[in-house]
């Protein structure tokens, strides 16, 4: 389990140091879960959080971040990354979920968010249903403190699932979805 990083004592009138957490892994792997985990710990330590998500991503509801099995939060959903600076003012933590749907500037935004002195933690897919990496993931990845890949239960054999198998013919990288259309698979059952 993931353990808060805490800041050293001798940076308590300075300037703090931010850093980047990602969580990644495939559909139903956790990802959002465990955002919401740490999210809900930084507010019960009474630090001021900033949550959001992209707008696109309407599925479950328009504005709170909502998990496979009904965990929820409150999120502001976003156009664009350069929202995000706007929007998360003097907040000490900022958490942001489907990162993978993001513009570009999207790693430019994290940056400058953990430059200036916030705990941002992201979340999304690594891979698409390709199995190719998703969006401006390996870019985060590349400039983050933490990673965390959480794994989801393959539904074809049990074991541990790191791909996301589409059940459709479509070919767009971008298409939302739940059990409708997608599932959990292990690399064997991926390659079926
Ligand atoms: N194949 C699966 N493997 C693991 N968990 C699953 C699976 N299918 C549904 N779930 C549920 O999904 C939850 C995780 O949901 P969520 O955090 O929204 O995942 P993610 O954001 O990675 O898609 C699990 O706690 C479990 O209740
Ligand atoms: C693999 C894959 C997924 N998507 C979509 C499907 C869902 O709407 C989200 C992922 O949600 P989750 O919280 O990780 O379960 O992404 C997509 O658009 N393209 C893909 O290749
Ligand atoms: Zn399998």
């Amino acid at each position: 389990m993931f353990i808060e990083p805490y800041h050293n004592q001798h940076q308590q009138n300075e300037k703090r140091t931010g850093w980047i957490e990602v969580v990644c892994g495939s559909m139903f792997s956790g990802k959002t879960e465990e955002l919401i985990r740490r999210l809900n710990r930084a507010k019960i330590a009474k630090q001021k959080v900033e949550i959001f998500k992209p707008a696109l991503d309407t599925r479950y509801h328009e504005e709170n971040i909502v998990s496979h099995n009904s965990l929820m939060i409150r999120s502001t959903p976003i156009q664009s990354s350069q929202e995000i600076l706007l929007l998360s003012g003097d907040c000490d933590v900022v958490g942001i979920d489907e990162v993978q749907f993001f513009d570009s500037g999207i790693v430019e935004v994290v940056n400058n968010l953990a430059n200036s002195g916030k705990r941002v933690i992201v979340a999304g897919l690594d891979m698409d249903f390709q199995g190719k990496p998703f969006g401006e993931m390996p870019a985060l990845m590349a400039i983050a403190e933490y990673i965390t890949k959480v794994h989801a239960v393959c539904v074809v054999c049990g074991d541990v699932a790191n791909y996301s198998y589409r059940k459709t013919a479509a070919q767009e990288q971008v298409m939302l979805g739940e059990t409708d259309s997608y599932e959990a698979r292990c690399r064997k059952c991926f390659h079926l």
